[in-house]
């Protein structure tokens, strides 16, 4: 096995160094990246957009089972989902990182380059950050910069009755991911020897670990000439960011259990897992796929796009926010998925 580095050989200054080696820029819009005492942009005539998430140990991670390029990836991908449900283009990200003495340097080479491989992806540059000591676990924050052509950001207050309400991929696979990767921690805490089974939910736990933002959906809309009316990215879970919508756009709405996009694996792990695979669809969250709106008469230019589901209709806010059977039986939807506190 090779040396490990420990951080204090290399230091502060190093570390940000070492990092600075391995960025290539590629957006003509930065013009200063790491190295000074801010980066220097020079956006084009466009509106910029600007969201940061962050990343905790122990909140949002669990570094027995998440692999540090995959946290890394994760981190600018949650960013970059944010920055595709305004209906932009990413362009930039700074990426703060407070990190325990005792890591290696190998392991932030790790880190970042799950932050590499998600720049050059999604095509953004890394332009600056921040590096700070912790001693109760590793934090990551992200801040991402994109672009948008005015007014043609897709705000959560813009629904209107009878929009029709579209889901992209499927929902409930990142939540019983983790479900499957916790059991088989515990497992393996029970008895060492113990190997972890997996391979049944490759797809499941993938989506928990490595998730994609749905950049190619904003990019298919727009060659579909479809501009969504809101949109939002699933985080928290699906009934919430409905919610969301709803509460800022002013209406009501009814979404379709029938219609709500399930993958085989997700349906079979609940089972195993004796959990209703509904609760978990509405529920679950950090399935980063995007929930947007659209009129109408765009009904024929969205039938044809392959991985977005038709899941219900915008309603009069008097309706509220429902769920219904193929009974025609609607129910009052509510929002019990992640909240902080
Ligand atoms: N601590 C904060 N200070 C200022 N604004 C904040 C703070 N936390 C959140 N916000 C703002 O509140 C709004 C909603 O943020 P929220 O984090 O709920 O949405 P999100 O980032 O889409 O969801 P998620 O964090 O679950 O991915 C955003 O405009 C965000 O910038
Ligand atoms: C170890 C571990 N524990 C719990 C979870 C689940 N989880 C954490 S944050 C979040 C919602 C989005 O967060 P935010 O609103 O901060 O963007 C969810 C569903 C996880 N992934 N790993
Ligand atoms: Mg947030």
């Amino acid at each position: 096995m090779s040396e490990l580095t420990p951080l204090s050989e290399v230091g502060e200054f190093g570390l940000i160094r070492r990092i600075k080696e391995k960025v290539v820029l590629q957006h003509p819009s930065t013009i200063k990246g790491i190295g000074d005492d801010a980066a220097v942009l020079e956006p084009e005539e466009k509106q910029l957009v600007v969201t940061s998430d962050m990343l905790l140990e122990g909140i949002h991670f669990d570094l027995t089972f998440c692999p540090l390029k995959h946290l890394g990836y994760k981190a600018v991908a949650v960013n970059v989902s944010d920055i595709a449900a305004m209906n932009a283009k990413p362009t930039q990200i700074t990426v703060n990182i407070a990190v325990g003495a005792r890591y290696t340097v190998e392991a932030i080479d790790e880190l970042y380059e799950g932050i590499r491989l998600a720049c050059e992806n999604y095509k953004v540059d890394l332009v600056g950050g921040d590096t700070t000591s912790s001693r109760t676990g590793l934090v990551i924050s992200i801040t991402a910069i994109g672009e948008v052509a005015k007014g043609e950001a897709a705000m959560r207050s813009g629904a209107k009755v009878n929009d029709l309400i579209c889901l992209t991929g499927d929902i409930g696979s990142a939540y019983m991911g983790l479900q499957v990767l916790e059991r088989e921690k515990q497992a393996f805490m029970a008895d060492p020897e113990m190997q972890p089974q997996l391979d049944k939910y490759e797809y499941i736990v993938g989506r928990q670990l490595k998730p994609e933002a749905r950049m190619d959906v904003i990019y298919e809309l727009k060659e579909f000439g479809i501009k969504p009316t809101a949109m939002i990215d699933v985080s928290d879970g699906l009934a919430s960011e409905l919610m969301h919508i709803c509460s800022q756009s002013g209406v009501g709405a009814t979404i379709y259990r029938e219609n709500l996009p399930a993958d085989n694996q997700m349906l079979e792990a609940a089972m195993e897992f004796n959990l209703d695979p509904v609760m978990c669809m509405l529920n679950g969250g950090e399935d980063y796929e995007l929930l947007f709106t659209i009129p109408l008469e765009d009904y024929e230019k969205i039938k044809n796009l392959p991985d977005v589901s038709l899941i219900g209709k915008i309603t009069e806010a008097s309706e509220g926010v429902n769920l219904a059977n193929k009974h025609g039986q609607a129910f009052p939807l509510k929002a019990q998925g992640w909240t902080h506190f």
